[in-house]
């Protein structure tokens, strides 16, 4: 775990009568497997968050997937039955979270709902109940106990040639799983298409103008790791982007 410390934003979830501040396995595991850094999980404050103090002591930030969805107020919609279920301690701490990791240059890896987040956290919108807009496909999580059917890989995505995503994934052809319900609507004006399933699903942005690695990626390569190149790939040159920005002065000059 050399590569340096990700923050993960936690969720909140109910269970054994109390609150818990929560974050499912596999992006722990991924981010030990695949990046080699050690992750470190940081409550969801709906107030009081103070991203800077904990981006202060990281070297990168990986925004992980969850069933519920960013609240709709945050970009400008109203909030409807079909938007939900909320997390809005979950947003009121990624979202510092990713704005601040961006403007410092730290690195940024946001999974499925994370993808969604950076989209609204840089002035974007998300469309609701995708798979019944037209021409659409379904990208819901298929209704598998089994998980590893749940996260099978579903259908490929076509990559934009010269990207960053491109450059990581080398000459892969890749294919994703796909476990959502809503997706990018109105892009951000700071991001750029990485990605598009073959129903013109946003799959994949980069921050254009981002000092350093910042990517979202609508799929779930975290589940993957160890066992699929393309999921592999991708958290290594996440783990890189953290190591270097850990060696870097700019982290030096954080502590
Ligand atoms: N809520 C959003 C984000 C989807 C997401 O992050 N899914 C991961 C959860 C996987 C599971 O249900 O086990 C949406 O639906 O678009």
């Amino acid at each position: 775990m050399e590569n340096g410390i990700v923050v993960i934003p936690a969720d909140i979830r109910e269970f054994d009568g109390y609150v818990w501040h929560a974050s499912p396995t596999q992006y722990v595991n991924a981010a030990i497997k695949g990046s080699h850094v050690q992750p470190l999980i940081v409550p969801a404050l709906e107030s009081g968050f103070d991203a800077d103090r904990v981006l202060d002591r990281v070297d990168g930030v990986l925004v992980s997937g969850s069933r519920t969805n960013v609240h709709p107020s945050l970009y400008g919609a109203e909030a409807t039955e079909s938007h939900g279920p909320f997390d809005p301690a979950r947003d009121a701490t990624s979202m510092p979270l990713i704005i601040r990791a961006i403007e410092r240059g730290i690195p940024l890896l946001a999974i499925c709902r994370g993808i969604q987040e950076l989209n609204v956290a840089l002035g974007g919108t998300l469309a609701t109940e995708i798979q019944d807009l037209p021409g659409r496909m379904d990208h819901r999580k298929p209704e598998d106990p089994d998980r590893d059917k749940a996260f099978a890989i579903r259908h490929s995505i076509n990559v934009r040639k010269n990207g960053c995503l491109s450059a990581i994934l080398g000459s892969q052809e890749p294919r994703v799983n796909s476990l959502h319900r809503q997706a990018i609507s109105d892009l951000a004006p700071r991001l750029a298409v990485e990605a598009e399933a073959e129903d013109g699903t946003v799959e994949a942005v980069s921050v254009i103008d981002a000092p350093g690695f910042a990517v979202g990626v609508q799929w779930h390569p975290e589940y993957w790791v160890g066992s699929d190149e393309i999921s592999d790939r991708i958290f290594a040159a996440f783990g890189e982007a953290v190591s270097a920005y850990r060696t870097s002065a700019t982290r030096q000059a954080a502590e």
